[in-house]
């Protein structure tokens, strides 16, 4: 029975964004509301118009017998701003202070709607480019990761820093960690990445860089390629960072272990390129 075409711009919108850059063609459509190609594509027309306007995302159309829509999420850098002004707010609650200048962000990682959103201001700073796989290491790195990997349409890969037996084998690399000057291994599955993979590295904390230095230390073993780097929040390190190139959505610009308070803004991601 042929859909109407209020019906139809609820449902093709709705399967749209359950299916972030993926094509889909108009004949899927066609077929699945009964309805001619044309009327398809004026529905798309609107969705796309309006996708746009509200800073949905885009919708890119691939044109030809092979071609179709593609849906690619992404967030206004103004509202991106005013959810991570927000969140520097919330992180600045008393108690977040750990030792050795780390925030406690375990709760925060674990809302859902925090993760949705992080994970389209992250996915959105990747516009245009070709991603295969999304980087972090266990464990708080994970749902941020996860949440990323939704928005990119990729896999994500976890890299550990113990061994287990259910990795099967794997590239090892020793790194420094930033905070305590101490050495520590990470590794990954051999199964996790190809050779000339585009990654995208992401973790909840950046100190002194080292953890991150590690993963980018691991891409170039697996002979992939570093597409960039972003992490959730940032604190300011005393000494020589090992990363130089990263964006970070929150900065820890102050810490008063007195008062155990902090001061959190929006990191540099919103810094103008
Ligand atoms: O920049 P660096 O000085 O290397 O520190 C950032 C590391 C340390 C911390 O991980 P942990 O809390 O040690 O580990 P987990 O994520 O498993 O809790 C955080 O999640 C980053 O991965």
């Amino acid at each position: 029975m042929k859909v109407r075409r209020s019906e139809r711009l609820i449902d093709m919108t709705h399967y749209l964004l359950d299916h972030p850059h993926e094509l889909i063609s108009l004949t899927f459509f066609a077929k699945r509301y009964e309805s001619a190609k044309s009327s398809i594509s004026e529905d798309l027309a609107i969705i796309k118009k309006t996708f746009r306007e509200r800073g949905t995302g885009l919708l890119d159309t691939i044109p030809g017998a092979a071609g179709g829509v593609i849906f690619v999420p992404m967030i206004s850098k103004e509202e991106a701003k005013e959810y991570v002004v927000a969140l520097s707010e919330r992180l600045s609650e008393q108690d977040r202070l750990l030792p050795g200048g780390y925030v406690y962000l375990s709760d925060l990682l674990g809302e859902p709607e925090l993760l949705r959103q992080v994970g389209r201001i992250i996915a959105s700073k990747y516009l245009g480019e070709k991603i295969d796989a999304v980087m972090t290491v266990a464990t708080k790195g994970v749902p941020i990761a996860q949440a990323v990997s939704y928005y990119l349409n990729v896999p994500f890969v976890i890299v550990r820093r113990d061994s287990k037996i259910t990795e099967g084998s794997t590239v090892s690399v020793n790194y420094v960690s930033g905070s305590s000057e101490r050495i520590e291994k990470m590794e990954l599955s051999k199964r996790s990445l190809k050779r000339g993979s585009r990654v995208l590295v992401v973790d909840d904390f950046m100190k002194g860089g080292g953890t991150i230095n590690g993963m980018q230390g691991l891409i170039e073993e697996f002979e992939a390629e570093l597409v960039g780097v972003t992490v959730f929040a940032e604190a300011k390190f005393r000494g020589e960072r090992a990363v130089k190139k990263y964006n970070s959505l929150l900065f820890v610009e102050d810490v008063n272990t007195q008062t155990k308070t902090i001061s959190v803004v929006p990191g540099n991601y919103f810094d103008e390129e």
